[in-house]
């Protein structure tokens, strides 16, 4: 089957879906080239098959082909932020991460490994998890790759700052804790968007503020607005290195019913694009969308809101400097 591909500004696109049905075919992210089909990227993204460290539902592993298939209705315009993401920039799926579901440390290894050659060239990396924990080895990669750093945008419903479940630190309940520990955060610049729901106790705030984190509550959101959410996002983030991590409970269990630790009261999806879509600009060095468990999802719901999360984040991407991940 030939692929009819759109091509624009030399970026090789994704296939046509007026000329070939966007049903038809394997799915890539958006229908777009496979990184072996292109000489090179200036985003990349990539799936990381990875749930072994969730603490309630699993099935996360099989997020980022789900958050695929949802994505074949994806078009290469994006009006919200007037911006072609695919001919702006060469985008370009890098396929799955091969994880060993067996042993968390030497999946987390192999993910900061991936993550370091997947930018090697500059090339901005957005992953599709995968479950939380994945976050800690991409923060890993991207503020070596920063040589500095990063400032933090966390969109979740939970703190992800706790210390241990069962013992065992690296699950997806603690990646921003062991992160804040290494020392690979900018801990002038973090903030978590969306929180709510019963914590272990008060204590996990306090721990949370102490590392440096500013929250803004899903209530916040609902009070406050999104411009002015935006507005303070902003300011805390300024010119340094970003990255952010949405997880996709971060959104009310009525946009985003399929992922492992669903809390009642959270943002809509149309808020949540509008607070990305406020991020213009900003030095997106990567970022990631996790949490998408299929099995609890009901008409790809929450497989079709996370499709368009990474659309607005690859044209974030798309729009800054070719190479700047570096
Ligand atoms: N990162 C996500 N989605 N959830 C963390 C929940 C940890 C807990 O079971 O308390
Ligand atoms: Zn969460
Ligand atoms: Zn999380």
């Amino acid at each position: 089957m030939e692929e009819l591909r759109i091509e624009e500004n030399g970026n090789l696109g994704p296939i046509d879906s007026s000329r070939v049905p966007r049903f038809a075919g394997a799915a890539t992210f958006a229908r777009l080239p496979r990184l072996d089909q292109v000489a090179r990227a200036d985003v990349a993204i990539v799936g990381v098959p990875f749930d072994a460290g969730v603490s309630y539902r699993p099935g996360a592993r099989f997020g980022a082909n789900h958050v695929r298939e949802a994505s074949r209705l994806l078009r290469p315009y994006n009006p919200a932020l007037d911006s072609s993401p695919f001919a702006n920039a060469q985008v370009a799926d890098a396929g799955d991460m091969a994880v060993n579901p067996f042993n968390i440390h030497e999946a987390i290894e192999a993910i900061q490994q991936d993550a370091l050659d997947l930018t090697a060239d500059g090339a901005r990396l957005l992953t599709l998890g995968g479950d939380h924990t994945i976050a800690l080895p991409l923060l890993r990669a991207a503020s070596e790759r920063a040589g500095e750093p990063v400032a933090l945008l966390h969109f979740d419903a939970h703190l992800d700052t706790w210390d241990t479940y069962f013992g065992a630190e690296y699950t997806h309940g603690t990646p921003f804790r062991r992160a804040v520990e290494e020392g690979i955060l900018d801990t002038e610049a973090l903030s978590h968007v969306g929180t709510r729901g019963p914590l272990y106790g008060k204590r996990d705030l306090e721990d949370d503020r102490r590392f440096g984190f500013g929250i803004v509550t899903s209530s916040d959101v609902y009070y406050q607005g999104v411009r002015e959410v935006v507005a303070k996002l902003r300011e805390r983030i300024g010119a340094r290195p970003l990255y952010v991590s949405v997880d996709i409970d971060v959104l009310d269990p009525a946009h985003a019913p399929g992922t492992g630790t669903p809390e009642a009261g959270g943002i809509t999806s149309r808020e949540l694009l509008e607070i990305l879509r406020g991020l213009r600009g900003l030095n997106l060095v990567g970022a990631d969308v996790v949490e998408v468990a299929p099995a609890y999802d009901d008409a790809e719901v929450t497989a079709v809101a996370a499709s368009h999360v990474a659309y607005d984040l690859v044209t974030l991407m798309s729009e800054l400097p070719a190479g700047g991940a570096r």
